[in-house]
C-alpha cells in the first residue's frame, strides 16, 4: 500500500517538515533537485529518447516559475550544468522578482554565483517563431518548473502562451512535481497544462498524477524520495492510498483442516427475464474467489440456463411475489455475504426485493446494478437506507458506475467525471456506505476517509459483464470474513489484475467469463 496525496495534503506535509522537524524548506529543495537530476541522467544517458533527440548536441531547457516549483527548476538546472549537460534557465513571471518565494531567490543567486545563463519569456516567443518557420527546436529536453502544488487557478496571459509554445515545440519534456496545469487534487485541466512524457514528482503520488484527464498530461510518474516521511503527516495521514501486488498477502489464509463452510456462504441476488448472465458472472467470480458455497436467489425463468452452466452454483427461485419475502428471510440468515442487483430489472417484484433485503440482511451486502437504480428513483428507499446503516451499523457497499452515480446523485454525468473524488467521498458521507466509483481508476471510498485509488486494469475490463464479475469478487472476499473496506479495495484491485491478466493478448475479445477464469491465474501466480 503507497499513500497518494491531495495539493493541501502535500502542502501540510512540507510544512510539518520544516516546522515541527526543523528541516529549512532550502534543503528540502536541494533534495528534490538532486533526486530528479539523479533519475533524470539515468533517463537522458540511454538511447531511446522520444525523437531520437541527441541530448548531448543540445542545451536544456529549464522553464521556472517563481514559487518553490521554480526554485525546484533552477536547482535542477545547476545541478545538470555541474553534471556535464549545458542547462538554460528561463523565468516566466508576470510578477517583480521581489514577488517571488523565498527558496527561488536563494537558488536563483546560487544558480548565478556559478556564472549559469538565465532568460526571460522572449526565448520561449524565439523558439516559437523557428517553429513557425520550420526550424528544429534548438533544445534537446524542455523541463516545466513553472506550477506545482501551489497551482490554485486557472492558467491565463503570459503563463498560457508559454505552455500553448511549449507544447508544440520537438523536445523530450519533463515535468517538475506535476505538469503546470493540472490541478494535483483533482487532475482537471485548469485551462491548458504543459504535456509531459516523464513527472518526476517527490515523496508521494498525488492524486491528479492518476486522475484524468491529468494522467495523459504527466507521462511516466518517477516518485523521488526527499526525506519527507510518513512522519510529516503526524496525525493526520492522506486520505487516499492505492494498493500493489504485495498487498495480495493479505488475502484470508486457507488452511488444511477445513470444509466449504469454513470460506464463506455467499448469496447472489440477481438476473431477470433475459438478465441471467449477471448472476452467472457475479457467482462464478465469487467461487474462483475462494469462497465455499454460492446461492442464486432469481427469477425461475432462469433455472435451466443457470443450471446448465453453472452446476455448482444452488439454486433459489421464485416465480410469484407472494413467496419472496420467506423464501428471503431463510437465504439471508444462511448467507455470510450478498451481491443485490445485477441484471435484476426495476419492476415492482425487483423493487420488493431490495426493499426487503435492505431491512433484513445482517452482513455485508453490495448493491450494484439495478438495485442502485431503484434506490435512485425511491427516495422512500434512500432514507430507509441511511436508516439501517446510521442507525443499525449494517454495512451496504455500493459499486455504481458513472451512470448510476450521476442517477443517484441527480448530478450531470459531466460533473462527476470532473471530481469524481468528491462525489464518491459524498455518497459515502451521506449514506454511510463504502462507495465504489467505477472507471478507469475506481475510487473506493468509506465514511471514515480511509480511501483507495485503483490503479490496475485496463480497457479489456470494458466489457459487458465486467462489474458482475466485480460484485462477485468484494463479495467473496467479504464473506471470508475480510475487513469490508480493505475487502472492498483489493477486491477492485484483483478485479483489475485479473483484466490485465484477460487482456495479455488483446484488449479487444475480453469478456466476462475471461475476468473471471484469470483470477485464477493472478492467485496462481501469488502461489495462493
Ligand atoms: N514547500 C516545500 O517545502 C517544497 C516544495 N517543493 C516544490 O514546490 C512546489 C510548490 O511550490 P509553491 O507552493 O511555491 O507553489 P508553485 O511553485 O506550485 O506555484 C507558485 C505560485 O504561483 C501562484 N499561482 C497559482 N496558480 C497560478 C496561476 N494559475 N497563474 C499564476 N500564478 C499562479 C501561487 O501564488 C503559487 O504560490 C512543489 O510542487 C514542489 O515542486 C519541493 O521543492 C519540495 C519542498
Ligand atoms: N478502460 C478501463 N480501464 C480499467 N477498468 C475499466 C475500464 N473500463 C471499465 N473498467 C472496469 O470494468 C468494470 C465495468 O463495470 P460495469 O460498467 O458495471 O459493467 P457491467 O454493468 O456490464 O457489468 C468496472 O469495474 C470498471 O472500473
Ligand atoms: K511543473
Amino acid at each position: 500500500m503507497k499513500y497518494i496525496v491531495s495539493s493541501e495534503e502535500m502542502k501540510r506535509y512540507d510544512k510539518n517538515t520544516t516546522k515541527v522537524y526543523n528541516v529549512p524548506e532550502i534543503v528540502l529543495v536541494e533534495q528534490a533537485a538532486g533526486a530528479m537530476v539523479n533519475e533524470l541522467s539515468n533517463l537522458l544517458s540511454k538511447t531511446n529518447t522520444k525523437l531520437n533527440i541527441e541530448i548531448n548536441k543540445k542545451p536544456i531547457l529549464v522553464v521556472c516559475g517563481i514559487g518553490n516549483n521554480g526554485a525546484d527548476g533552477v536547482a535542477v538546472a545547476r545541478l545538470l550544468n555541474e553534471k556535464g549537460y549545458e542547462a538554460v534557465v528561463c523565468i516566466i513571471t508576470d510578477k517583480q522578482i521581489e514577488n517571488s518565494s523565498e527558496s527561488f531567490r536563494l537558488e536563483l543567486g546560487i544558480y548565478k554565483s556559478y556564472g549559469y545563463k538565465v532568460n526571460d519569456g522572449s526565448l520561449v516567443e524565439s523558439l516559437y517563431s523557428d517553429y513557425q518557420n520550420g526550424i528544429p527546436c534548438k533544445y534537446s529536453v524542455i523541463i516545466d518548473g513553472m506550477f506545482g502544488v501551489g497551482l490554485s487557478r486557472d492558467i491565463e496571459g503570459l503563463y498560457y502562451d508559454v505552455i500553448k509554445r511549449l507544447n508544440v515545440l520537438e523536445a523530450l519534456k519533463i515535468s517538475i512535481d506535476i505538469p503546470s496545469g493540472i490541478s494535483s487534487t483533482t487532475g482537471a485541466v485548469l485551462n491548458i497544462a504543459f504535456k509531459a512524457d516523464y513527472t518526476y514528482t517527490f515523496s508521494f503520488s498525488k492524486l491528479g498524477h492518476f486522475l484524468w484527464p491529468g494522467v495523459d498530461y504527466c507521462g511516466n510518474v518517477i516518485i523521488c524520495d526527499i526525506g519527507i516521511t510518513t512522519k510529516s503527516f503526524l496525525d493526520s495521514p492522506p486520505e487516499f492510498r492505492f494498493l500493489e501486488k504485495k498487498d495480495l498477502e493479505l488475502l484470508p489464509q486457507r488452511t488444511r483442516n477445513t470444509n466449504k463452510g469454513s470460506y464463506g456462504k455467499v448469496l447472489v441476488i440477481a438476473g431477470n427475464r433475459n438478465m441471467a448472465g449477471a448472476a452467472i458472472f457475479s457467482a462464478l467470480a465469487a467461487y474462483k474467489m475462494g469462497c465455499g458455497l454460492v446461492r442464486i436467489f432469481t427469477n425461475e425463468i432462469n433455472r435451466n440456463i443457470i443450471q446448465s452452466v453453472l452446476p455448482e452454483a444452488v439454486l433459489v427461485t421464485y416465480t410469484q411475489t407472494e413467496e419472496i419475502e420467506t423464501l428471503l428471510q431463510k437465504n439471508l440468515s444462511w448467507a455470510d455475504s450478498v451481491v443485490l442487483g445485477p441484471g435484476l430489472g426495476v419492476g415492482e417484484t425487483s423493487k420488493e426485493i431490495v426493499k426487503l433485503v435492505i431491512a433484513n440482511t445482517d452482513c455485508p451486502t453490495v448493491i450494484d446494478a439495478d438495485a442502485l437504480n431503484i434506490i435512485s428513483y425511491n427516495d422512500d428507499i434512500k432514507e430507509m437506507i441511511k436508516e439501517v446503516t446510521i442507525v443499525q451499523n449494517k454495512i451496504f457497499i455500493f459499486t455504481p458506475h458513472l451512470g448510476e452515480l450521476s442517477r443517484l446523485l441527480k448530478v450531470d454525468i459531466n460533473e462527476i467525471k470532473e471530481n469524481i473524488v468528491n462525489f464518491s467521498k459524498k455518497v459515502a458521507d451521506e449514506y454511510r456506505v463504502i462507495c465504489v466509483s467505477k472507471d478507469a481508476h475506481t475510487v473506493v471510498c468509506d465514511s471514515c476517509g480511509i480511501n483507495y485509488l485503483n490503479l490496475s486494469g485496463c480497457e479489456g475490463l470494458a466489457t459487458a459483464g465486467s462489474g458482475d464479475v466485480l460484485t462477485g469478487i468484494i463479495a467473496s472476499l467479504l464473506g471470508q470474513k475480510m475487513d469490508p473496506n480493505f475487502a472492498t479495495a483489493l477486491g477492485v484491485y484483483l478485479h483489475g489484475l485479473a483484466g490485465e491478466c484477460a487482456s495479455r493478448d488483446t484488449t479487444a475479445s475480453v469478456m466476462a467469463r475471461d475476468i473471471a477464469n484469470a483470477i485464477k491465474i493472478i492467485l496462481k501466480e501469488i502461489r495462493y
